[in-house]
């Protein structure tokens, strides 16, 4: 009922729409203005970077998109629902419905399996029958692969160095088939092969589950293959959608 109540009414065809969003930490001599007036719009199957050095509001403004904080000021639409105006209830159901998250640390449960983590956010969502049992099973198991992962499937993390802890955090984002993917430095601990494997993984989700992609980096050639790039100083955006650097949607078999 919420959500419907929230449903913005104009024709908006983007997945994410913010306007005019700040972000204020603390108050007196603490306070933080963390994000200046952004204004971002992304496509379904969109992928874009969000680069900045540190302390630029690349995690806030992600924390902000992926619905795990709210905006002080601004409006915040995702799927066509006003956000900035739902309960937290209604942002957590929503965001379990849309949303894979790659979080900066790979906070991996140390009792579960790689293959066991992965499945975790399906896990939550409550019992599966046998057949979406075994297909998510198999779906866990093939983005693993993907990844590298073949013959780690049934390490805990901590038989598991950065890099594979960090591969499995993404294919835990993944195997959802979430609508949108919001990934806070996802390929900080990778080596370029494994950067290419990850970038292969999501053109191929963009591509055949249509899932859009935020990504942020301190480095922006670590992502070659966005279709945006979007640059962070102070909490503010240095180009604006339109003047950001744009580049055509490759895709790679
Ligand atoms: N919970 C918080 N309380 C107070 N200040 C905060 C909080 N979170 C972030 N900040 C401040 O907001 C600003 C932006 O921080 P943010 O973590 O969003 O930047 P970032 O670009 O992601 O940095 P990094 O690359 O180091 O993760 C910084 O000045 C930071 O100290």
């Amino acid at each position: 009922m919420e959500a419907i109540l929230n449903k913005v009414p104009a024709l908006a065809p983007e997945l994410v729409n913010l306007g005019g969003v700040h972000k204020h930490y603390g108050q007196g001599l603490a306070a933080c203005h963390a994000l200046h007036d952004i204004h971002l719009k992304l496509a379904p199957a969109e992928m874009i970077a969000v680069c900045g050095p540190s302390g630029s509001g690349k995690t806030s403004l992600l924390n902000i998109i992926g619905m795990l904080d709210s905006a002080t000021e601004g409006s915040v639409i995702i799927a066509r629902l006003l956000v900035s105006k739902m309960s937290d209830q209604g942002r957590a159901d929503l965001r379990n419905e849309l949303i894979g998250f790659v979080f900066q640390s790979s906070s991996l449960i140390p009792v579960m399996t790689a293959h066991e983590n992965v499945l975790l956010p399906l896990m939550l969502r409550g019992r599966l029958d046998e057949t979406a049992l075994e297909e998510t099973e198999q779906r866990a198991a093939d983005l693993l692969s993907r990844l590298g992962l073949a013959t780690q499937m049934r390490q805990y993390p901590g038989r598991l160095d950065a890099s594979q802890c960090q591969r499995v955090a993404i294919a835990r984002a993944l195997v959802t088939l979430p609508r949108l993917v919001v990934a806070d430095e996802p390929t900080s601990r990778l080596d370029n092969g494994c950067i290419r494997l990850v970038m292969d993984l999501f053109a191929r989700y963009q591509h055949e589950h249509g899932t859009a992609f935020v990504l942020s980096t301190r480095d922006q050639r670590q992502f070659s293959r966005v279709s945006r790039t979007l640059q962070l100083n102070e909490g503010r955006l240095a180009s604006t959608p339109t003047e950001a650097r744009r580049r055509p949607l490759r895709v790679q078999g």
